[in-house]
C-alpha cells in the first residue's frame, strides 16, 4: 500500500535523509527512532509534501505522492493527516474550532473565515473529542488546556480528515509521562479500531517497543534497522543511536509506565 524508494533529501551537500526504502503492506502502528538530526522529521515531513523531496519515490495505493499537484497534493496532505510536538493548535480559538480547521480543505474560505461550519461537521468534532475524552473542553480556548489535552485536540483535528495515515512528528516529546501514555493510547486505539496506518517518530525506545508492530531506525539519514519491536535487541539500538559500549537504554527512556493506579475518569478515554 505505501511504497517508499531511494527517498532523499539533500541541504546543500548534506543528505538529511539519503534513499531511504520501505514498503508497508497493511495498515499498522510504525515507530521511526533515531539520534537527534537523523532525519526521521524530513522523513515525515516528505511523505506529506511539506518539504519538497530531492530523490525517490513514494506511492500510495498506487498512486505517485510526489507527482500530485494542486487540489491532488492538498487531498493527500488530508490523507495523511500529520501532528506535531508542539501540537500547532490556534491558541486563542476554541477547541471545537481548532478541530473544525481539520475540514479547512473541504470549504471555501469564506465560510471558514466566519466560521460557517455545517452542522454536521460540529456534531462529527463533538463526537470526536468524546472518544478522546475531552469533549467537556469543547468550549475553551486550546492555550487554557494542558499539553496532553491540547495533543489530543490536534489528533481530534487530524481525524476530521479521515485520513487513512497518521504521521506524528514527536508526539509525545513534550509531555510528561502520564499524558505521553494517554497520546500514545489514543494513537494505537486509532490503529486498532479504525484501520488508520500510524507512523510516529519517536524519541524513546521503550515507547516504540511498547506501542509499535514495527520499528525503523535511522542514523545519519539512512534507515539501518527494519524490524519488529523483539528484534530490537540493546545491540541493535546502540549502532541506531551510534553509541559506544558505555550505551544506556535508559538515556533514550521516557520510563512510560502503565500507571499503577487507575488514571482519574477524566483522563480515560473514553
Ligand atoms: N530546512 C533545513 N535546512 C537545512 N538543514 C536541515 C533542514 N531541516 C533539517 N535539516 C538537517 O537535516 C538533518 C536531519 O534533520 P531532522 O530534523 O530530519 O532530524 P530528526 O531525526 O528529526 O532530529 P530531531 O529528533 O532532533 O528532530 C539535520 O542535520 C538537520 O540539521
Amino acid at each position: 500500500m505505501l511504497h517508499i524508494n531511494a527517498l532523499t533529501k539533500r541541504f546543500g551537500d548534506k543528505a538529511a535523509v539519503d534513499a531511504a526504502s520501505f514498503q508497508v503492506d497493511k495498515p499498522m502502528m510504525i515507530g521511526i527512532i533515531g539520534a537527534s538530526g537523523a532525519g526521521k522529521s524530513t522523513l515525515l515531513r516528505m511523505l506529506n509534501r511539506l518539504t519538497p523531496a530531492s530523490e525517490g519515490s513514494v506511492e500510495f495505493e498506487g498512486r505517485d505522492v510526489l507527482g500530485l499537484k494542486g487540489r491532488d497534493k492538498r487531498n493527500w496532505q488530508s490523507q495523511c493527516a500529520m501532528i506535531f510536538q508542539q501540537f500547532n493548535l490556534v491558541p486563542r480559538m476554541d477547541v471545537v474550532a481548532n478541530v473544525l480547521h481539520g475540514t479547512l480543505n473541504r470549504h471555501s474560505t469564506v465560510r471558514t473565515l466566519f466560521n460557517l461550519y455545517p452542522e454536521a461537521d460540529i456534531h462529527r468534532a463533538i463526537d470526536i473529542l468524546e472518544r478522546l475524552g475531552i469533549a467537556e473542553n469543547a468550549a475553551k480556548r486550546a492555550e487554557a488546556l494542558s499539553g496532553g489535552q491540547q495533543q489530543r485536540v490536534a489528533i481530534a483535528r487530524a481525524l476530521m480528515q479521515d485520513p487513512k495515515i497518521i504521521l506524528a512528528d514527536e508526539p509525545i516529546a513534550s509531555l510528561d509521562p502520564m499524558n505521553a501514555v494517554i497520546v500514545m493510547d489514543a494513537l494505537r486505539r486509532i490503529h486498532e479500531e479504525d484501520g488508520r496506518m500510524v507512523i510516529a517518530n519517536l524519541h524513546t525506545l521503550d515507547t516504540a517497543r511498547r506501542y509499535c508492530d514495527r520499528v525503523i531506525g535511522m542514523r545519519q539519514g539512512r534507515i539501518v534497522f527494519d524490524g519488529t519491536p523483539d528484534q530490537l535487541t540493546t545491540g541493535v539500538a546502540r549502532d541506531i543511536y551510534g553509541a559506544g559500549a558505555d550505551f544506556s537504554e535508559e538515556a533514550t527512556s521516557t520510563a512510560i509506565e502503565q500507571p499503577q493506579k487507575p488514571l482519574p475518569e477524566s483522563l480515560q478515554l473514553a
